[in-house]
C-alpha cells in the first residue's frame, strides 16, 4: 500500500473557520509532543503538518484532504496538557478542541495518541471520560514505540492491560520515526471510512 495523496485544506483558530462538514473526518488528539503531526506526515507520506521538539507547536486545527476512492479528511488537533502556555491561551485551545469534538457531524472517529513509554496520564484519562460521556468513539494508538526495544513491547503492553488502561478496543502500536505500524493504521482508517455511511 502506498502513501495517501493529501493536501492541506484549512487551518482553523476559531470554530467559524472550520471547513464545511461534508466529508468524513478522522481526528488525531493527544498530549502535546506525543507525535500527532509526525504520525500524520508518515501516513500522508509528505511533511504537511508542522513538527517540533518544543511542545505546543500545533495551535490550530488543521484539516487535510485525502484523495481516495472514498475521499476523507485527517484532522490534526492542538495537543493538550501543555503547561507553559498562559491560562487564557490554554482555555482558548480547550474551547476550540471541545467545540470540534462535540459538534462535528462529519467526525467518524478520534484517534487518541499516547506515548508508549508513559502510558495514560491523568489528562489522557480525563479526555477519555469526557469522550465516553458525550458518546464519541475513540481508538487508542501508542506512539514512539521505537523508544522501547522490540523484545520489551509485549510485556509493556501486558502491564498496561493489567492496569486496566483500555477495555474496549485493542490499541495499535506505531512509530512515525521508524514507520512501525504505519501500514496497519492506514488499513484500519481505510476500513473505518469504507464502513461509514455516505454523507
Ligand atoms: N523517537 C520518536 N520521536 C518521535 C516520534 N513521533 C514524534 N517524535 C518526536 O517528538 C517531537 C514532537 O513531535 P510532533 O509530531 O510535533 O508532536 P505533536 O503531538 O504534534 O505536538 P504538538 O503539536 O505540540 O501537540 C518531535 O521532536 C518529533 O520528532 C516517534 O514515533 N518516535
Ligand atoms: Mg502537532
Amino acid at each position: 500500500m502506498s502513501a495517501w495523496q493529501a493536501e492541506l485544506l484549512a487551518t482553523a483558530f476559531l470554530p467559524d473557520q472550520f471547513p464545511d462538514a461534508t466529508v468524513p473526518e478522522i481526528a488525531f488528539l493527544g498530549r502535546s509532543n506525543v507525535g500527532k503531526s509526525t504520525l500524520l506526515n508518515a501516513l500522508m507520506g509528505r511533511r504537511l503538518a508542522h513538527v517540533s521538539g518544543t511542545p505546543g507547536k500545533t495551535s490550530s486545527i488543521n484539516f487535510f484532504d485525502v484523495r481516495h476512492a472514498r475521499p476523507f479528511r485527517l484532522v490534526d488537533l492542538p495537543g493538550y496538557g501543555f503547561a507553559s502556555r498562559c491560562q487564557k491561551e490554554r482555555a482558548r485551545w480547550q474551547k476550540l478542541i471541545e467545540s470540534y469534538l462535540a459538534d462535528r457531524e462529519s467526525l467518524l472517529l478520534s484517534i487518541q495518541l499516547v506515548d508508549f513509554r508513559h502510558g495514560l496520564l491523568e489528562n489522557d484519562r480525563h479526555l477519555q471520560e469526557w469522550t465516553n460521556r458525550i458518546g464519541l468513539p475513540v481508538q487508542l494508538v501508542f506512539t514512539k514505540v521505537d523508544k522501547i526495544s522490540r523484545g520489551r513491547r509485549k510485556s509493556v503492553l501486558a502491564a498496561y492491560h493489567k492496569a486496566g488502561f483500555f477495555s474496549l478496543t485493542e490499541p495499535l502500536l506505531v512509530s512515525g520515526t521508524d514507520r512501525t505500524g504505519i501500514e496497519e493504521l492506514r488499513s484500519f482508517i481505510e476500513g473505518i471510512v469504507a464502513e461509514s455511511r455516505p454523507q
